[in-house]
């Protein structure tokens, strides 16, 4: 049995007669999207041939037993296909091949680029020819890349391990459109959101939601960390020079404090005064330690400058979270409290209440939904699977992403926006992509024998040139993505000088990739005149591989757009790979273990206790000299306390 149940909008439906048999999904009476063909929990690392033997149909689906498998594929480890091994034994013929030859190919460099609402894509610097690409599509198809971005789109729960569905994309959908997940309608409910967000955003701007002592709130301090914070500094820093977003701006601040680290407090506080700041708690699960210190912190912040009571909270702090309970428990009014869902994963919500939030309070929602249009825009574009994956551009790029890492072995990658405005967009696209296919298992639990997840950095340019591109011209080769823009957000012309500011920009950004691609022979070093002992510290060997990405200006529709394709990069080469893009269990060891050594801090320092023989020699000594403060001591000795007879607590002495 098939059903379908998205409608309206931009959305496009996967009908029955496209979903292959063994990736069939039925509606059960949960209305939860579930694989018709799952397997029993014992199958979760089992050879392929025993998985072959043990799958079982109907009940154990979902929750029941393992978790679903969002699609299933009939091999055990994507490296055991032919079209994996085709383009193992086609990566060692490209690798005899150097980027000047292949750049002499004027067909090939005409072929190797796509187009999609004014962004223009050139990868002719990526080592590929067209059969490269040709196999990679054959690939995509092989992984059944289609059907997991149709199970994406639909709801399906493709993030197994934690029972989710995966739809930030329905963050950004038309408000005509209808989604109905798990028996409710998210399009309706993400519209019901921002429609609040609109409504506070502008009660806050127009001076109706004043704070307690009846001043205007113009700053602003979003409290959040990791996928609380990222995206929405990003966004921030790319409106902030936008002509409109800026004049809507004009009289407020917006600042965002993350680190647990009480120098950010000072940093975000010390220009404000209480009377005129509103607080915005944002986390997604409201447990997360550094967030929850830091809105306290905030609390007292508020509390010490105008007095200590409910209604402080209730004017100055409200929060973006999809934990209501304990939002309420803080003391935020529920009517302030900005929900989002847990189909939205941290590090992808920027598009929900996360962003909307302190964006639309900054810059006016009307720019926050130009942002949200442009990610809507390149969505269409990566769902449109009905038409050939050649026009697609999260396709491309995702697909060009696992040749590079897992057939040529480039173990990092680097994004260049030649725009200041993006300076924030590398360490947001680190996030999304680092802790998404940090990954080491597949879907089912089976090791994976080939790379996945690449170190991503980056700056933007041409300040990176003048810091790590050294090493990206002559030392370890490093796959570049390059940003810029036709039109500058400040176009600036000095009389005299040979070209405008913007020009001179952009002469690096198109000259960059070609430095990269053909570098600089001996043979050119002796024409110029080099003497011979400095040529070989001259030569650079070039056959280093980039790609351009041409955009018409920056603005709040081309960011939501960068937004989108980079998302959904990611998602095609977890896709590909086979693994879970969309959960993110390594993060949790570090924070059970800094809970242990927070309470160990909290005896030691209050209470005189030796540290725990649980500790390893080093974290024992480590602590050690952190709590005595002086270099030099004895370990391990009991601390000297001293109590206070007032308050009863102990207070470790130096
Ligand atoms: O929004 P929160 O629940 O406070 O989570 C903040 C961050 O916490 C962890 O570090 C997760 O790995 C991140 O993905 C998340 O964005």
């Amino acid at each position: 049995m098939c059903a379908f149940l998205v409608s309206g909008g931009n959305w496009r439906l996967p009908t029955a007669d496209s979903v292959p048999k063994q990736v069939e999904y039925c509606l059960r009476g949960s209305r939860r999207w579930v694989p018709r063909v799952c397997y029993k929990r014992s199958s979760l690392r089992s050879s392929a041939s025993d998985l072959r033997q043990e799958r079982v149909s109907g009940t154990h689906c979902g929750s029941e037993s393992a978790p679903a498998l969002p699609v299933s594929v009939d091999y055990r480890l994507v490296s055991e296909t032919a079209e994996w091994k085709g383009l193992e034994a086609h990566s060692e013929e490209i690798k005899r091949l150097h980027l000047r030859e292949l750049m002499r190919d004027a067909e090939r460099v005409r072929s190797l680029r796509a187009e999609f609402d004014g962004i223009y894509l050139d990868y002719s610097r990526q080592r590929v020819n067209r059969q490269t690409m040709q196999l990679l599509f054959d690939l995509a198809r092989r992984t059944r890349l289609t059907d997991k971005i149709r199970a994406m789109q639909s709801g399906a729960h493709i993030n197994a391990t934690e029972g989710r569905a995966v739809l930030h994309t329905a963050l950004r959908a038309d408000r005509r459109a209808t989604l109905v997940v798990d028996g409710v309608d998210v399009i309706r409910e993400v519209w019901e959101v921002l429609d609040h967000v609109r409504d506070f955003s502008e009660r806050v701007r127009n001076g109706i939601h004043r704070g307690v002592t009846g001043k205007p709130l113009r700053n602003v301090i979003a409290v959040g960390i990791g996928g609380s914070y990222l995206g929405p500094d990003f966004v921030h820093e790319a409106f902030r020079t936008d002509p409109d977003a800026f004049e809507a701006a004009k009289g407020r601040h917006l600042h965002f404090l993350s680190n647990v680290d009480p120098v950010d407090i000072k940093r975000c506080t010390q220009d404000l005064s209480a009377d005129e700041t509103l607080i915005i708690v944002v986390s997604k699960s409201f447990t997360t330690a550094e967030t929850l210190l830091n809105a306290r912190a905030m609390r007292e912040w508020l509390w010490s400058q105008l007095g200590r009571s409910e209604d402080v909270v209730r004017h100055h702090m409200v929060a973006c979270s999809s934990n209501v309970k304990m939002v309420e428990k803080f003391g935020i009014d529920p009517r302030n409290t900005f929900e989002f869902w847990d189909w939205v994963g941290g590090r992808y919500s920027v598009c929900s209440a996360v962003g909307a939030l302190p964006l639309s309070i900054q810059y006016g929602f009307a720019s926050f939904a130009r942002f949200l249009e442009g990610a809507r825009s390149v969505d269409s574009n990566f769902y449109d699977v009905s038409r050939p994956l050649e026009g697609n551009l999260p396709v491309i790029m995702g697909l060009l992403g696992v040749w590079n890492l897992s057939f040529l072995g480039y173990k990092s990658r680097a994004l260049h926006p030649y725009a200041e405005a993006l300076l924030k967009f590398p360490a947001h696209i680190q996030q999304v992509d680092m802790e998404s296919n940090g990954k080491h298992v597949t879907l089912r639990g089976d090791d994976v024998d080939y790379a996945v997840g690449e170190i991503d950095f980056g700056e933007p340019g041409t300040n990176g040139q003048h810091s790590f591109f050294q090493l990206l011209h002559m030392g370890q080769p490093v796959p570049c993505d390059f940003i810029g823009f036709i039109e500058s957000q400040y176009p600036l012309c000095i009389e005299g000088e040979p070209v405008s500011n913007a020009d001179e920009l952009m002469a690096n950004f198109f000259a960059q990739p070609d430095a990269l691609a053909y570098g600089k022979t001996a043979e050119e070093c002796r024409v110029e005149g080099r003497p011979e002992w400095l040529i070989p510290h001259l030569v650079t060997t070039g056959n280093r591989p980039s790609l351009s990405l041409l955009l018409p200006r920056l603005d709040p529709y081309t960011t939501g757009q960068l937004l989108a394709l980079y998302e959904h990069r990611t998602a095609v080469q977890g896709f590909v790979w086979d693994i879970n893009s969309f959960d993110q269990w390594g993060v949790e060891l570090g924070k059970v273990l800094a809970k242990r050594v927070r309470k160990q801090l909290n005896e030691s320092r209050y209470y005189g206790h030796r540290i725990s023989e649980e500790f390893n020699v080093s974290t024992r000594d480590l602590m050690e000299r952190y709590l005595r403060g002086q270099v030099g001591c004895a370990f391990n000795q009991p601390f000297d306390y001293q109590r206070d007879t007032g308050t009863g607590r102990s207070t470790l002495q130096p």
